[in-house]
């Protein structure tokens, strides 16, 4: 139950975020800038060209203060050693997270394949605010495994809302539904058990296209263009589509690096930032998955 406890107290945390939405999404913390600025941007964050909005949850951040805070980032990024390893700690204290360091060839990567390199809170807050942002009713997980970033997405749900769970493993499935039993969502997830291609193509088949708020892609990283064609068609304009590790541990940066995941994550990237069907931003988080998480990708 402890996963449960980062989404719950989202908003008495204080971080204060801000985000606009208009041709892109941006997002940073304030007060958990400098102990967080040398871990990477990891997931892309995909919305729909149409709305021309601009949310601000914090009167207290100014605009200066975001250029001021992205300069220093870029001062301090640039700092760091050419030669130093992605990978810096796997940190206990994070429940063994793997934490990577921004060094100039993945800080070189992020300013070439993204139109503005934001900063965000950790995975499931920044999953739960973006679902309470939007209001989205209607969501899509692929990839569920234990059900920890799809219990964010359900417990941020309003009562009458659904998240449609997808996901292969039927034993990891088991025991996410024992915890959205437990959290008391258990009726807000619909989960399905299978690939997550062929559920979005029976979802298309019935009729549900453009009647979702919100996606996120966590399944098989080489399938990540065909999820996302699919996507598209379910979810509505206007809606949001998050892509999990997109810089797959730094290695997308890396040109001796050419293992088949790789190579498609990399080209995956590629294609969405000359996709013009959407606004696309990248957002840093502070953790990547515990390692032994990879066995299931
Ligand atoms: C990284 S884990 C997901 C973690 C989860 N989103 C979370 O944060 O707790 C990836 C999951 O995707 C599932 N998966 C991989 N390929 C899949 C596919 N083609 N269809 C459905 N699920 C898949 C794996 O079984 C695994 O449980």
């Amino acid at each position: 139950m402890s996963q449960i406890t980062p989404q719950k107290f989202i908003f008495e945390r204080h971080h204060r975020l801000l985000i606009r939405i208009n041709s892109h999404i941006s997002l940073f913390s304030t007060n958990r800038f400098f102990e967080s600025d040398f871990f990477v941007y990891q997931r892309f964050i995909v919305q729909f060209n149409s709305t021309q909005r601009f949310y601000s949850l914090s009167s207290h951040v100014s605009k200066s203060r975001f250029i001021k805070l992205n300069n220093l980032r870029r001062n301090c990024s640039l700092s760091s050693d050419a030669a130093a390893p992605f990978i810096v700690a796997d940190d206990e204290k994070y429940g063994n997270k793997q934490v990577i360091s921004i060094t100039p060839r993945l800080y070189d990567y992020i300013l070439a394949n993204v139109r503005e390199p934001p900063v965000s809170p950790d995975q499931a807050q920044l999953l739960a605010m973006l679902v309470q942002i939007l209001g989205a009713a209607r969501c899509i997980e692929l990839g569920v495994y234990t059900g920890y970033s799809s219990l964010a997405i359900a417990l941020a749900l309003p009562e009458s809302g659904c998240l449609v769970a997808c996901e292969r493993d039927a034993k990891s499935l088991e025991v996410a539904k024992r915890y959205y039993e437990l959290a008391g969502v258990l009726h807000k997830v619909s989960v399905k058990h299978g690939l997550a291609a062929d559920v979005l193509k029976s979802m298309i088949s019935n009729g549900e296209t453009c009647s979702y708020d919100f996606a996120f892609v966590d399944a098989e990283k080489r399938m990540n263009q065909e999820y996302f064609e699919l996507l598209l068609q379910l979810v509505r304009v206007g809606g949001v589509i998050v892509i999990d590790n997109v810089l797959w541990h730094g290695k997308v940066a890396d040109p001796l690096v050419n293992d088949a995941k790789t190579v498609s994550i990399r080209n995956f990237n590629r294609n969405l930032l000359a996709d013009d069907r959407v606004s696309i931003s990248l957002a840093r988080s502070k953790s990547i998955k515990p390692l032994n998480r990879d066995n299931h990708r």
